[in-house]
């Protein structure tokens, strides 16, 4: 009963017990007092204002006596944050008085406390260090749960009221960061945490979580619709460029939107939900607002299941490389063939890469598999080779793969199999190439010194700019299927004509993909593309079958060349 007492005593009371160092017991005026900081972790020292005050208490415990008064709340060992210097100087927030307990239960000393300043503004620098984020100004992550949970207390008591949380993550903010250096990182999200401040109400939170993730929390809402009206602002805000120095950045925003009770009824749901739905819209694109839904979690878990099944497959090697044959269009042999991997799962059977890969890159669990399909795939390239078939190899590279380290790796690769350079071509996308000019031309230079080949796979599809095959090495123009179509009248003569014109301009061999229809092949012909894959003559096939297939096409000799067929 006493302790009931104790803890709605209007006046904030710690205890320390005898012989430890942290505090012990905290009454709810004092968490109040203290915003629910986790006492437990601080010592009283942490709490004195100056060194003067600190020594004060040091005397008073080693003298023993009963009682004594102190001031604390400001400086503390926390250092000012802007000048490193510890602020003895300044005035205190409250005065505590200790007292010695001891009881037969208990031993120790109590500390009564009365602030002097109002609560609201809470006890100066050291609580301001322990709730705000030092960078914006913003509450962090501990005051915002804070928030969250009182406004939560607070709407159950009131009918028809909502939450919003809503989880803003900038777009690009990485490659600022990267590319100008953590300064101009900083800069812009001083300047983006200015900008959600107003987009708010007053009685509105908005939290910076670390990096360039925030948190807005929009309590005691009317409707549900009001989220997307916040929302909206904030995406437009976010999208006015940004100017730092002589830079102007153009960033943007991805919003998740959660809403209590529906989505979610405590704070780590709430959360949680939020990122969830701001993850899946920065996936499908950015500039993204997305609402909570509970598909979204159903899908969240099916990946996480894919995840562990992708490293199990790993681990007990269950993926295979089939292999796509490539034809040259003169003279109709084989010239290459690409490596598509495929997981043999052991109770779902084959499954595609379309499946996997996506998940494979977003936890970067396609760094160890693409190393895996690199080396077999040279591997493989060996073994044929020594039986006298001088295939070229293709392998898929990840956007992940894409890294300095590259050139070294495929290096390493080619020569423990002792696989010659040139009979390797490696297929990446242009959207390797947009993000970091100089980088891309780096490393595909580190890659022709080598002497690997490299082709430009789905070329026409997107982010094409002539720029890029002006400054980056590549040896090949992969052209899309979907300019091929799958019936002759869907064939895109106009764009077709136009790649191999270019590559030729630009000294570089075209392989047409997907070819389906001798039709298709005649004016791939017509049009001087150099070779071509596609289900007309083979898809992607087991080693073994390949070996056997290249036998029986060089027995009948150039049965597939074009020029035969289109005469
Ligand atoms: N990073 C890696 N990506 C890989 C790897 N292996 C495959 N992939 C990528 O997965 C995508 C799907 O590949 P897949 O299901 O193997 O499909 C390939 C061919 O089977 C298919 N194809 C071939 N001929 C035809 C055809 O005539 N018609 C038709 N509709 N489809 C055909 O095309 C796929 C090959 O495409 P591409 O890579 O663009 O040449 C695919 O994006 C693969 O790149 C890997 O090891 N790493």
């Amino acid at each position: 009963m006493y302790r009931e007492i104790l803890s709605k005593l209007p006046s904030p009371v710690l205890f320390v017990r005898s012989g430890q160092p942290a505090i012990t017991y905290a009454n709810d005026a004092a968490a109040r007092l203290f915003s629910h900081v986790h006492l437990a972790e601080y010592s009283m020292h942490d709490l004195l204002s100056t060194d003067g005050e600190r020594q004060k208490f040091d005397s008073f415990l080693a003298a023993g006596d009963e009682a004594a008064e102190f001031s604390f709340g400001n400086a503390s060992p926390f250092e000012d944050a802007q000048s490193g210097q510890s602020q003895d100087s300044e005035r205190a927030d409250a005065n505590m008085k200790a007292v010695v307990v001891r009881s037969p239960v208990s031993e120790g000393i109590a500390y009564l406390i009365r602030p002097l300043d109002d609560e609201a503004n809470g006890l100066g620098r050291f609580w301001q260090a322990v709730q705000f984020d030092p960078l914006t100004g913003l509450p962090n992550r501990e005051l915002l749960r804070d928030r969250m949970d009182q406004a939560i207390r607070l709407a159950s008591r009131l009918d028809e009221a909502f939450l919003g949380v809503l989880f803003v993550d900038l777009d690009r903010f990485k490659k600022i960061n990267d590319t100008y250096g953590h300064a101009a990182g900083d800069a812009v999200l001083v300047e983006a945490a200015k900008r959600l401040r107003g987009c708010l109400r007053d009685s509105d939170t908005v939290a910076r979580l670390g990096g360039d993730e925030f948190v807005v929390l929009l309590p005691n809402l009317r409707s549900t619709e009001d989220t997307s009206i916040v929302a909206e602002r904030i995406l437009d805000a976010c999208a006015k460029p940004i100017e730092v120095g002589e830079n102007v950045f153009q960033i943007s925003a991805s919003v998740g939107v959660a809403v209590w009770p529906n989505d979610g009824r405590n704070v780590d749901e709430l959360l949680h939900n939020a990122d969830m739905a701001m993850y899946t819209g920065k996936g499908e694109g950015r500039n993204t607002l997305r609402f909570y839904d509970a598909k979204m979690n159903e899908k969240a878990r099916a990946r996480a299941t894919v995840e562990a099944e992708l490293r199990d497959a790993l681990r007990d090697g269950h993926f295979v490389l089939h292999y796509q044959p490539q034809f040259c269009a003169r003279s109709g042999r084989i010239v290459g063939a690409e490596a598509l991997i495929r997981w043999f799962h052991p109770t779902r059977g084959i499954i595609p890469p379309s499946s996997f890969i996506r998940v494979a890159e977003e936890t970067n669990l396609i760094a160890p598999i693409g190393d895996w399909v690199l080396c077999e795939a040279v591997r493989q390239g060996r073994r044929w080779k020594d039986m006298g078939l001088d295939l070229r190899i293709a392998v898929n590279l990840s956007g992940r793969q894409f890294g300095d380290s590259l050139a070294d790796r495929v290096k390493e690769v080619l020569n423990e199999s002792s696989f010659p350079p040139e009979l390797l071509e490696l297929e990446l996308t242009e959207s390797f190439l947009v993000t970091d000019t100089e980088k891309a031309v780096r490393i595909l230079s580190s890659l022709r010194e080598i002497g690997v080949r490299v082709a430009l796979d789905d070329f026409g599809t997107g982010w094409s700019s002539l720029n890029y095959l002006k400054n980056f090495p590549v040896d090949t123009l992969k052209i899309d299927r979907s300019f091929i179509g799958s019936t002759a009248s869907e064939f895109d003569g106009r764009i077709v004509r136009a790649i191999i014109a270019i590559a030729r301009e630009f000294n570089l061999t075209t392989l047409a993909e997907g070819v389906e229809t001798e039709e298709q092949l005649a004016k791939l012909h017509e049009l001087g593309c150099d070779s071509w894959q596609g289900y007309l003559l083979s898809g992607a096939i087991p080693a073994q079958e390949l070996t056997e297939f290249c036998q029986l096409t060089e027995m009948a000799e150039n049965r597939f060349s074009v020029q035969q067929r289109s005469t």
